[in-house]
């Protein structure tokens, strides 16, 4: 835990229920200042019902939250300007032009004409969307659009910018860019970064992950020091019914597709067991576990459906830090 005062976010025991339905379940963290922080979960974990609270978009129903040190609920007003927001849904008006956007944020932050302009060329630079400031945002590509999301979101200088799954509906390439942006941002002005999401190759990048289900923080930690102690995951594919029903026995257990799986701390040994049947099978991986992997264990789920098969050998999704 951080010392007091050197959180962005601090959460102590914070429920919320829509009616019946127990959205949160005693979340409690901290995330230090500066910090890229990722909430990883399905579908209705909870996520956006955290980023409601943090945003006072929602009232707190239990428990204590704090964003830069002030209360969610008796200083609404400054957690609302210690705050940037980038939703999954666009939300730029399309009628203004690039620089438009950011002055009409900035007057509504009541920032100072003269700071106003100052600061959209900064953030204009970073995002690299200068040679664009008068175009009409409608003209712009969905990846500039976003670009030029994120530049409003920092506009006003907050402590914290929350990324609502930011790069859902983009390509690989704008996803790409996207991320550089956001480094160099953190790079350029500190501020700190809530990315919610269900990918896990997001994730892989942040400084600290929480892997949320049900409402309940499952796990926190560097994704390192999450996927310490779950080894190598070994997959197989295409095993022959004579060759499956010897392994079901021994390490593996059944993974989707037809895949037979098994977590081992050295993936060699099994692999030199398994040597003089592996023509037999339709391919192998050996990959060290990924944050899907720490998901799984922790819920008996999986994430997504399928992760991808690479040859033993091949550079993992850890290491090549997926589309970063
Ligand atoms: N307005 C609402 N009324 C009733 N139940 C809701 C409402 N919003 C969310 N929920 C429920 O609260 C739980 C948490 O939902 P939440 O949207 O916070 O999860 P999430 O992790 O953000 O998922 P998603 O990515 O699908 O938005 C889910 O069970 C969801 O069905």
């Amino acid at each position: 835990m951080t010392e007091p005062g050197g959180a962005v976010i601090e959460a102590r025991d914070v429920r919320f229920a829509y009616g019946d339905v127990q959205a949160l379940r005693g979340v409690t963290l901290a995330v230090p200042r500066g910090s890229f922080f990722a909430l990883l979960g399905p579908n209705g974990a909870g996520k956006s019902t955290f980023v409601s609270l943090l945003s006072t978009l929602l009232p707190l129903q239990g428990g204590d939250l704090r964003v830069a040190g002030l209360d969610v609920h008796r200083s609404a007003g400054a957690v609302r300007r210690a705050l940037g927001l980038v939703f999954q849904e666009p939300s730029l008006d399309e009628r203004l032009t690039v620089l438009e956007n950011l002055e009409f944020h900035g007057q509504i932050y009541g920032m100072p004409g003269r700071a106003r302009r100052a600061r959209a060329q900064e953030v204009l630079g970073i995002v690299e969307l200068l040679e664009w400031q008068n175009a009409t945002a409608r003209i712009l590509s969905r990846g500039m659009k976003r670009r030029l999301e994120i530049a409003r979101g920092v506009m006003h200088r907050p402590e914290l910018l929350i990324l609502d799954e930011p790069t859902t509906g983009l390509d690989v390439q704008s996803r790409r860019a996207v991320w550089s942006y956001l480094d160099s941002l953190r790079a350029q002005t500190g501020v700190s970064l809530l990315l919610t999401t269900h990918q896990i190759e997001e994730a892989e990048g942040a400084d600290l992950v929480a892997v949320v289900d049900r409402g309940e923080v499952l796990a926190l930690g560097a994704p390192d020091d999450l996927r310490a102690g779950l080894g190598m995951v070994v997959t197989l594919r295409g095993v022959p019914d004579d060759l499956r029903a010897a392994l079901l026995g021994g390490p593996f257990t059944a993974g989707a597709a037809g895949s037979l799986v098994a977590r081992v701390p050295d993936a060699g040994p099994l692999l030199s067991e398994l040597g003089p049947q592996l023509h037999r099978l339709g391919g192998v991986s050996a990959q060290p576990a990924s944050l899907e992997d720490v998901f799984l264990n922790l819920t008996g789920r999986a994430l997504r459906e399928e992760r991808p098969v690479v040859g033993v050998g091949a550079a993992s999704p850890v290491d090549g830090r997926g589309f970063r």
